[in-house]
């Protein structure tokens, strides 16, 4: 063995780090899952936020800030009736961040240096705020490849609306709190379209990571 091999890193290979962007319930998840492979991880902001808002501590703060309105009838913050709130008065929204962001960064940090660790071939960071906050996170720093699923407004808000039973227009109000998204399609290294069937994306994301695997060798 030449003596330079000797000196090579035997561990486990470098994980791919890759962000996923684009508008509210335009295929992220899908295009995450189909990225991360059977073998890797997909980190899921939306979900660590809805643990950590059911959390003691975190139910306790919205509570004693904002009352009654915004709890369930089990005493648990309500989702919809925070949404209805905060997406039209953004100093409460700003307030439920604070306490809700930190928390979250903290915990896709930890997965994130786990799955390093691990030797996890991909993650995927399934982090809607991925651009926005990253002066405070940097995680969109951290990211070999960003990619932007691009879909219509008017497909994306019937999805929400028949899926997740938003309002209508929830989906245009939400993302005035969000970076402009030709702004988040400008910084991507890859754009997949969504404008066919799911498994017509499904069938693009699995063409991308075999690029991006490809490309990492
Ligand atoms: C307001 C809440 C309770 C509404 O819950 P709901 O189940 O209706 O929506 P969910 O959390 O699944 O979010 C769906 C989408 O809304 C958008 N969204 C959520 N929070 C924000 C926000 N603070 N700013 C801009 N867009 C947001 C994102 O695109 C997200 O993918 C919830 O979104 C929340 O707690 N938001 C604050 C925490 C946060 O910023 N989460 C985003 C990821 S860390
Ligand atoms: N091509 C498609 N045809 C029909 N429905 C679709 C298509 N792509 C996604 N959907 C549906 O639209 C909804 C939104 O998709 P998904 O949850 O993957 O979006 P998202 O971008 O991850 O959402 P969010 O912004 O809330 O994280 C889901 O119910 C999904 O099944």
């Amino acid at each position: 063995m030449p003596a330079s091999d000797a000196l090579r890193p035997t561990g486990p290979a470098a994980t791919l780090v890759v962000g996923v962007l684009g508008g509210i319930a335009s295929g992220k998840s899908l295009v995450a899952t189909t990225l991360a492979g059977p073998m890797g991880v997909v980190i899921d902001a939306d979900t660590l936020a809805h643990e950590v808002l059911a959390s003691p501590e975190v139910s306790g703060l919205v509570a004693q800030a904002f009352g009654s309105w915004a709890l369930g009838p089990d005493g648990s913050p309500d989702r919809a009736a925070l949404a209805r709130i905060v997406f039209s008065d953004p100093d409460r929204r700003r307030l439920l961040e604070g306490w809700i962001h930190p928390r979250v960064r903290a915990n896709i940090r930890a997965r994130l240096a786990e799955a390093r660790l691990g030797g996890v071939p991909v993650a995927v960071l399934d982090v809607p705020l991925l651009l926005e906050h990253d002066d405070g996170h940097g995680l969109a720093r951290e990211c070999d490849a960003l990619v932007f699923v691009d879909a219509a407004l008017e497909d994306r808000d019937l999805r929400a609306v028949r899926d997740r039973g938003w309002p209508p227009g929830d989906v245009a109000r939400r993302e005035r709190a969000q970076l402009p998204l030709d702004r988040k399609r400008d910084r991507a290294d890859h754009v997949l379209s969504n404008d066919g069937s799911r498994e017509d994306l499904a069938r693009a994301a699995a063409g991308l990571r075999a690029e991006l695997l490809a490309a990492d060798r």
